[in-house]
């Protein structure tokens, strides 16, 4: 095998980094690398108390009161503000509230909407589920058009019949990523509009786009961003279509005066229209909470680092296991995210022969593994040590015991 970096090396390029300070701010467990935080973010230690402190001073004590003097009304849109910055978007314009895949039904149908007189909706094949499943309903709905585009040339499948050129940023199964400007431009030339579903890049890519001119975004903030399990999406609208957009799910916290209780409905100005329901106060209070981490951090110092990371992964994966796997990932820096995913026949088991070693990533079907670079935690170290964990297992074939024959993890 070729010459590669030591663990030496790794441990000075983690000592060299602006962001060394802050791993410190999660609580991760001892003794395990965690790569799966393109799947989940790991927990910052500041949620736990905020958490604590929300239920027992806010709800425990302050009970009813706490939606004016704690401000939980404002909580979505306080949350949102702060997204902002980290997709590129002016604050009051991001909306935060709901599951991705609600946002994403809110999202199709309102942006249907804006181009009446277009039937066709296009998407990659390649897509997270959920976004296609989601299309299809609308589809359905709406009697629109599904158009599945060759992911490799989105911009073939634009014509004037097309409303809405719905993608992923970055591709969940390959961590590649899109060019985000040129395919907006792309969309605007044949006269649809652009949605970005930015679950895998927001909070480890930088994104701009209002610099790049887009319509829509949506995005989980789970991932990268922290929030917890479940925690709640993001959509973010160009104030340009604000005034016209016209989401399906009318509910009174989406009403311009939800307390008049009246019964016609009237939205709410700018981005507070796509609110439906109640917000998830906890919820809500989490991923404020976990946003605490990004303060102050500059996304091309993060694009950096994530880079680095990536970079090492794929050049000791390179060196130390040769042909063993596939690298889907591309290695040119503009086209990949910030996961690197290998392809192996048996991937199902070197991905548990791996979590048996402490070292989490994830697998995706059918013979992918994953490993995802949350830049604001995984370090260099992490890197050369989950290598060395994969080349230990191809040794000792535990990627082949026979427990790995049956497919039974679901994430
Ligand atoms: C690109 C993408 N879109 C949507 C989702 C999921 O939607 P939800 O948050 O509703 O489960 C995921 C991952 O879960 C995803 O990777
Ligand atoms: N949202 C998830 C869940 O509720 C359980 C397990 C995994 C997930 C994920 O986020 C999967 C992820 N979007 C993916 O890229 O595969």
């Amino acid at each position: 095998m070729t010459q590669h970096p030591t663990r030496a090396d790794a441990v000075a390029l983690d000592l060299a980094s602006p962001l060394r300070a802050r791993r410190e701010l999660f609580a991760l467990p001892d003794g395990v690398v965690y790569l799966d935080g393109n799947s989940l973010g790991a927990l910052p230690r500041a949620v736990a108390p905020r958490l604590q402190q929300v239920v027992a001073e806010e709800w425990g004590t302050g009970l009813i009161s706490s939606w004016n003097t704690a401000d939980w009304v404002g909580l979505g849109r306080r949350v949102g503000d702060r997204i902002a910055p980290l997709i590129g978007v002016a604050p009051g314009d991001v909306h935060v509230g709901d599951s991705t895949t609600v946002t994403l039904f809110k999202t199709f149908v309102a942006a249907s909407r804006l181009r009446p007189g277009r039937r066709v909706v296009v998407l990659e094949p390649t897509t997270f589920p959920t976004d296609g499943y989601v299309a299809a309903g609308v589809a359905r709905m709406l009697d629109l058009e599904l158009r599945w585009c060759d992911p490799a040339d989105p911009a073939a499948s634009l014509d004037e019949d097309v409303a809405l050129l719905s993608l992923t940023h970055v591709d969940f199964r390959s961590g590649a990523m899109y060019d985000l400007a040129a395919l907006t431009a792309a969309a605007h030339d044949a006269g649809a509009l652009v949605q970005w579903d930015l679950c895998h890049s927001t909070g480890a890519v930088p994104v701009a786009l209002l610099d790049a001119d887009a319509d829509i975004a949506v995005g989980c903030t789970y991932k990268y961003l922290n929030g917890g399990p479940g925690s709640p999406a993001f959509a973010w609208v160009h104030p340009r279509h604000q005034a016209a957009w016209d989401q399906p799910v009318t509910g009174w916290f989406g009403h311009s005066r939800p307390f008049d209780m009246d019964r016609a409905f009237t939205p709410a100005d700018g981005i507070a229209r796509m609110a439906s329901g109640t917000p998830p106060v906890l919820a809500l209070s989490a991923l404020d909470a976990a946003l605490d981490v990004f303060d102050g951090v500059s996304l091309d110092v993060l694009r950096a680092a994530s880079l680095s990371l990536t970079d090492l992964f794929l050049e000791l994966v390179n060196a130390r296991l040769g042909s063993a796997f596939e690298v889907i990932t591309p290695r040119e820096h503009g086209r990949r995210g910030s996961q690197v995913s290998l392809r192996h026949e048996q991937a199902y088991g070197v991905v548990q022969a791996l979590v048996e070693r402490g070292v989490v990533g994830d697998f995706r079907t059918p013979d992918v593994a994953r490993f995802g670079f949350a830049p604001l935690y995984v370090t260099h170290a992490d890197v050369f040590d989950a290598v060395g964990h994969l080349v230990a297992v191809l040794e000792g074939d535990e990627h082949l015991r026979p427990e790995y024959t049956v497919r039974n993890a679901v994430t």
